[in-house]
């Protein structure tokens, strides 16, 4: 601690303080996180994994590992400090004046990039937004915040909660199905449709609302002047269905847009990527490595470990079964209340009436409502009871395990009307057609036998 000098206070996460800290020793700007010892345990190993996975992602576009240690009671993780602050604030900043194309097409490659990376080391990030992206003051893109990511494969557990942002929350989410590479996807096609418009692709006055648009991927349309190219990659990055998106590998070396997106990666990115594709996720004694740290400080201590079904989680092991309908009515007060709920009231975010930039839109509330004629499941209701309706903008886990599965707006048939008019929306009409982009989802099936069974070894041990 003694190595660095406070300069100020950045702000305050759920998982503790941010600290701009000046490091005595090389004279350079950090961001130091501060997270207390041991009161919230969660939250403890939470941190220990976003300092652990931190310092093993090397990126041109990844926010810096610098070091690591726990003093006076706290765990603390010092980083690269991104002067440029996070793209949700750039994003505002803008008010009304639209981002250029090629600003769009350079940071979208560039956390492309980062987040490729990431899975090619077999991580999700599982909190993909905005507020996690970071700026340098050379307009250089940093994914941080790797609080909620997990080892695919590794930390069965997470596959049965639910985290993230619920406004970049895919739809297999809301349905219960486990997180996978595609969902990391769908949130980065949310960021990129609110660089392309500064709002965000699902508004909604309600969760009811919020989450039948997500369900059925229908957002309004982006602005014609946009290239073609970019219309079609957010169509895509919103498929319901994530077998049909495109990987992340997918969107930067064989889709339509890859060419330009490829012509605005900076060329250091370019050869990380490179060098990526050649040596493939961790050798074997990195991820074993990985493994022992995650395993011995962070995963196999967690009492949400105990008693999973360690199968359950592969992702592509899960077929999706008979269709089902959602079960009982759901109770009276958390019908009202979700109805009334206004979805945003949090200091951090304007109201859902309002674009990114806070210029207000028509209230929904003010135009025809369509009548609601069917139950949402019962045990969404009541994790969302459970869940803070003010924080939809926020980062929050649900546990969604037990015997009673989340059955989600997935499985509505056809012809349902949200609670909210829908105008001007690109409904995703193909997701019922036959798949086109699957053999990349899902990859963890793909490594019979790397260091994921030292892991899975290591939690059955237990
Ligand atoms: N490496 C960084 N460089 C610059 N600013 C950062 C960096 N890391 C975090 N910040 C800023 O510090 C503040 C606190 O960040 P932190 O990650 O602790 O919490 P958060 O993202 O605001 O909330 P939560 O952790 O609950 O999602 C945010 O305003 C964030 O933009």
């Amino acid at each position: 601690m003694e190595r660095y000098s406070l300069q100020n206070v950045i702000g305050e996460g759920s998982f503790g303080r941010a600290l701009l800290v000046w490091c005595k020793i090389n004279q350079e700007k950090y961001v130091l996180k501060e997270i207390q010892l041991p009161k919230n345990h969660s939250k403890l190993e939470n941190s220990r994994r976003e300092a652990i996975l931190l310092s093993r992602m090397k990126h041109p576009n990844i926010v810096a590992f610098r070091e690591a240690f726990e003093a006076d009671g706290l765990l603390c993780i010092v980083m690269e400090y991104c002067s440029g602050g996070d793209l949700l604030q750039r994003i505002r900043q803008q008010k009304i004046t639209q981002f250029c194309v090629d600003d769009i097409l350079r940071w979208f490659a560039q956390m492309c990039a980062a987040a490729e990376h990431i899975h090619d080391k077999r991580v999700l990030h599982r909190d993909l937004k905005s507020k996690n992206i970071f700026l340098t003051d050379n307009g250089i893109i940093k994914l941080g915040d790797f609080g909620s990511a997990c080892i695919l494969n590794s930390s069965k557990a997470y596959a049965h909660t639910y985290v993230g942002t619920p406004y970049y929350v895919a739809p297999e989410i809301w349905d219960n199905k486990p997180y996978n590479n595609k969902s990391d996807v769908w949130s980065l096609g949310c960021v990129l449709y609110e660089l392309c418009t500064l709002r965000h692709p699902f508004q909604a006055p309600s969760w009811k609302s919020l989450i039948l648009k997500v369900c059925r991927g229908a957002y309004p349309p982006l602005p014609n002047h946009l290239p073609y190219e970019l219309q079609y990659l957010v169509k895509q990055m919103f498929k319901t269905n994530p077998k049909d998106r495109p990987s992340l590998h997918s969107i930067l070396t064989s889709h339509r847009v890859s060419r330009l997106l490829r012509a605005h990666l900076p060329s250091q990115a370019l050869e990380t990527q490179e060098q990526g594709r050649r040596t493939g996720r961790w050798n074997r004694e990195e991820g074993k490595k990985v493994a022992n740290l995650l395993g011995e400080k962070s995963l196999i201590k967690t009492s949400t470990f105990e008693g999973v079904e360690l199968a359950e989680a592969h992702c592509g092991s899960r077929e999706p079964g008979p269709r089902r309908h959602w079960a009982a009515e759901p109770s009276d007060t958390v019908l009202q209340m979700l109805a009334n709920a206004s979805l945003v009231s949090s200091d951090s975010m304007t109201s859902t009436s309002q674009s990114l930039t806070g210029v207000s839109e028509e209230p929904e509330d003010s135009r025809q409502r369509k009548r609601w004629d069917r139950d949402p499941p019962q045990r969404l209701l009541s994790l969302l009871e459970k869940a803070q309706l003010s924080r939809a903008f926020s980062t929050f886990l649900i546990s969604t395990g037990g015997d009673d599965p989340l059955v989600g707006p997935l499985f509505q048939p056809q012809g349902d009307h949200p609670d909210g008019p829908e105008p001007e929306v690109a409904v995703d009409e193909d997701r019922l057609q036959p798949r086109s982009d699957d053999e990349d989802t899902d990859f963890e099936e793909e490594s019979p036998c790397d260091w994921m069974d030292e892991v899975e070894k290591m939690f059955s041990d237990h």
